[in-house]
């Protein structure tokens, strides 16, 4: 494996960040650069010592990650919440502790603050270095995270992703992918890609997953074009499949939010399979406020309005997602394929721009399906569970069509 390799191009941007450093959030901004007059200044005016930003990130959090003990201690005295969580689970402690500040570790815990994500070993399988053959390691693909490459461990071709150095270095981002592996790890469903474990390096992050010998479904999109019908409702339903067990997961749903035909992967049998679900929230870049989203820029053409306008959303982003990949399956390739992917989500988000859906191309209950899903209303979209029901009925009336002779390349249905 070229070494070399593990060092290149710095993550792409996928979510724009729209926050300004002005109005409230600048309590935000002046606790992460430790500008305690600013602070005093903002909580003069009344700003709420326990404001969140997009990622549920208090001033507390970003005070304890830059290791501000000043900030820390006029915030905990003006009220803030010691053990407010972010996004993903961290309190201010978790943060601190992440980035070595024993001084602020100290007075969070003299508050009551607590790690939920501290004592807990990395409950990831590890996997021995011996134990994979790298020698012959070769480069499948490149993504926003690292390459991608083919690898035997215990003689089995599997997946080898690496995480750039850039990302994985961060500690807080390491742990928090490692948090992402564990749960991944625990997922077992024919249309999930298999994770196998975490390959045991210090300077960096490698995992295993199966190996997906046909590509993803954004290669054979550009290598065949459009689908015929049958085999894009089949496919239809792997994914929907795939993410209904995701979304059904307990205690919490699991909201993929980066459902993209790169992110599809087809098995030999010709099913596919769903990846990298959950990683693309940990790509973050830290700016002043704190971290900002990033990701493959790809990812706009599929980013549901309320993503791309910094709202808060839930398991219904994944069914936009997942109305545009079958929009594609039917068209072969992305309708605007021309505009850049960038502009296509804002049009989406502000215009309400959405793909044509031609009569010749589209059974009509294809039809009425994706027009639900990609509704601007999310709580009009429907389940992954309903999909799964009404794509199984289109996919039977489909094969009687065929088997009677009356559908012919399926335009109506
Ligand atoms: N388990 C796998 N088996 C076979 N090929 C894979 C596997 N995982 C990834 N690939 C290939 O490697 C390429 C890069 O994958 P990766 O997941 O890093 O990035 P991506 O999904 O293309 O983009 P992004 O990181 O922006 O989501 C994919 O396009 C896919 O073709």
């Amino acid at each position: 494996m070229d070494e070399n390799k593990l060092h290149l191009s710095p993550p792409k941007q996928m979510l724009p960040q729209r926050m300004d450093s002005g109005g409230p959030y600048r309590l935000l901004h002046c606790s992460g650069l430790g500008d305690k007059e600013g602070v005093m200044q903002e909580l003069g005016k009344g700003v709420e010592p326990n404001l969140v930003d997009y990622d549920r990130r208090t001033a507390l959090h970003l005070a304890a990650s830059e290791g501000c003990v000043e900030i820390v201690v006029l915030l905990l005295e003006k009220g803030a919440d010691v053990n407010s969580t972010d996004r993903w689970g961290r309190t201010p402690l978790s943060d601190a502790c992440n980035f070595g500040h024993k001084d602020v570790c100290k007075i969070l815990g003299a508050h009551g603050g607590y790690d939920p994500l501290g004592d807990s070993p990395t409950p990831c399988c590890i996997i021995d270095h011996g134990e994979v053959d790298m020698k012959d390691a070769a480069l499948i693909g490149e993504g926003a995270y690292g390459e991608v490459y083919l690898v035997k461990w215990r003689g089995t071709e599997v997946a080898a992703k690496t995480i750039r150095a850039s990302i994985a270095s961060n500690p807080m981002v390491k742990n928090a992918f490692l948090k992402e592996l564990a749960l991944w790890q625990k997922l077992r469903h024919p249309n999930i890609v298999q994770f196998l474990g975490v390959l045991k390096q210090s300077d960096r992050l490698i995992f295993l997953t199966e190996y997906l010998r046909n590509g993803s479904l954004y290669d054979q999109l550009r290598k065949k074009g459009r689908l015929d019908p049958l085999t894009a409702v089949a496919y239809a339903l792997d994914i929907a499949r795939g993410m209904n067990y995701l979304h059904q997961h307990k205690p919490h749903a699991i909201i993929h939010r980066d459902l993209t035909p790169r992110n599809v992967l087809q098995d030999e049998a010709g099913h596919l399979k769903v990846t990298d679900f959950g990683l693309s929230k940990i790509a973050q870049q830290k700016d002043s406020y704190g971290y900002k989203m990033t990701g493959g820029t790809g990812s706009y053409r599929y980013m549901a309005p309320e993503v791309y306008r910094r709202e808060s959303y839930g398991k219904s982003v994944d069914v936009f997602s997942f109305a545009l990949i079958v929009h594609e399956m039917f068209q072969g390739g992305p309708s605007n394929r021309e505009a850049a992917p960038e502009t296509v989500a804002d049009k989406t988000a502000y215009e309400d721009y959405r793909p044509h859906l031609a009569s010749y191309i589209f059974p009509e209950p294809v039809k009425t399906l994706l027009r639900e899903c990609w509704h601007k209303n999310p709580d009009r979209r429907p389940s992954f569970q309903e999909i799964i029901e009404r794509l199984e009925k289109i996919y039977e009336t489909m094969q009687d069509k065929i088997v009677l002779g009356t559908c012919c390349s399926c335009m109506i249905l």
